[in-house]
């Protein structure tokens, strides 16, 4: 495998470049053993420009007053919409086990239809709203390539997954979000997270990281938790960055997780302040993909599946009947949210 692997936990680094003609199996086994995997960013990736330009400007949005931010707050919205703005104190990813809530702020961006993003967005956004959506255009493609690969590795259609996540057919629970994690002097250790353990909703999440701003540790199956590198060429901290883009992470969603009977893992994971770096805020962004609202959930017609499925008995049917992708969506958000 044309993979690196990192100090801890070794999460695989693959190449879907065309030279690499087991990237579809690399892929999947890094999906069942792992949940995590990073992927070169190389040409079938996200431009690094535009990666960039992004966090700029979340960096700008988060430090703009509370009050325009307030505009378009999530509770501003549809209950259930999960689009919007989020303030410090409000979400609390691990409910069960968090003192705290976590400590962070995000703006949640809903996928585009018909070239209109469907939110308000804030001010100082709007003249950046044409490069947002080329963004979220960019991450959907990164994750169809994806989803060909686990489709030729699965043994199905090439099209299985894919035609499942064409948004030109309707919308979707996907989500691009901006993430903001501020430094916090008086964090008190074993109570502040910046974001409690959860695992996420969908079928596969794309995370950019920026050097210097580590934090984010999956949980091991020994119940350990282990640090993710920013990247995993380098130290933990992605300090030694060269010139070559930094890969990037992809993870399985609950969503995946259900459909394939448990075979692909969607660990479950946190974001920490980091010993080293207590004193430095923190700046990432999720595209967490979502199938289709109407996607029917049956079960992913491959043989590996099915075996797996018929070994662990999970099920993704409800009094039998099949659940939608939206069913599944609204069943985690009212678990954590308790929306309504
Ligand atoms: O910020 C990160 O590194 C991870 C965020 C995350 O896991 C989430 O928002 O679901
Ligand atoms: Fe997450």
């Amino acid at each position: 495998m044309s993979s690196l692997l990192n100090t801890e936990i070794g999460i695989p680094v693959i190449d879907l470049g065309p030279g690499n003609r087991d990237a579809p199996s690399q892929l999947l086994d890094a999906a069942t053993n792992y949940g995590f995997v990073f992927i070169e960013n190389n040409d079938s990736g996200v431009p690094t420009q535009d990666i960039s330009d992004l966090f700029d400007l979340s960096k700008t949005l988060f430090a703009a007053p509370v009050e325009e931010k307030q505009k378009v707050s999530i509770g501003s919205n549809q209950a259930g919409k999960n689009h919007g703005w989020l303030s410090r104190g409000i979400e609390k990813l691990d409910p069960a086990t968090q003192q705290r809530a976590d400590v962070k702020e995000a703006l949640n961006i809903g996928e585009h239809q018909n070239g209109e993003l469907q939110q308000p967005m804030p001010q100082i956004l709007e003249p950046h709203i044409g490069d947002i959506k080329h963004f979220q255009d960019s991450c959907h493609e990164f994750c169809q390539r994806i989803f060909e690969h686990l489709a030729a590795a699965l043994d199905i259609e090439s099209g299985w997954f894919t035609s499942r996540h064409n948004r030109t057919k309707g919308p979707s629970g996907t989500v691009l979000r901006l993430l903001y994690y501020p430094h916090v002097d008086d964090v008190e250790d074993g109570v502040d997270l910046r974001a409690g353990a959860h695992s996420d909703f969908g079928s596969i999440t794309v995370l950019f990281q920026l050097p210097g701003q580590p934090g984010l540790e999956i949980k091991t199956p020994s119940g350990k938790w282990a640090a993710v590198p920013v990247d995993p060429h380098s130290n933990m901290n992605g300090d030694a960055q060269t010139n070559r883009a930094l890969p990037i992470l992809v993870n399985i969603g609950d969503l995946l997780e259900d459909w394939t009977g448990g075979l692909l893992k969607s660990t479950v994971h946190r974001v920490i302040f980091p010993q080293s770096e207590e004193k430095s805020d923190r700046y990432s962004i999720a595209y967490f993909c979502h199938p289709l609202d109407d996607a029917e959930l049956a079960p992913v017609p491959s043989k590996a599946v099915q075996e797996h499925a018929t070994r662990t008995g999970k099920s993704n049917t409800r009094d039998g009947k099949v659940l939608t992708a939206k069913d599944h969506l609204m069943e985690r958000l009212e678990a954590t949210y308790s929306i309504k």
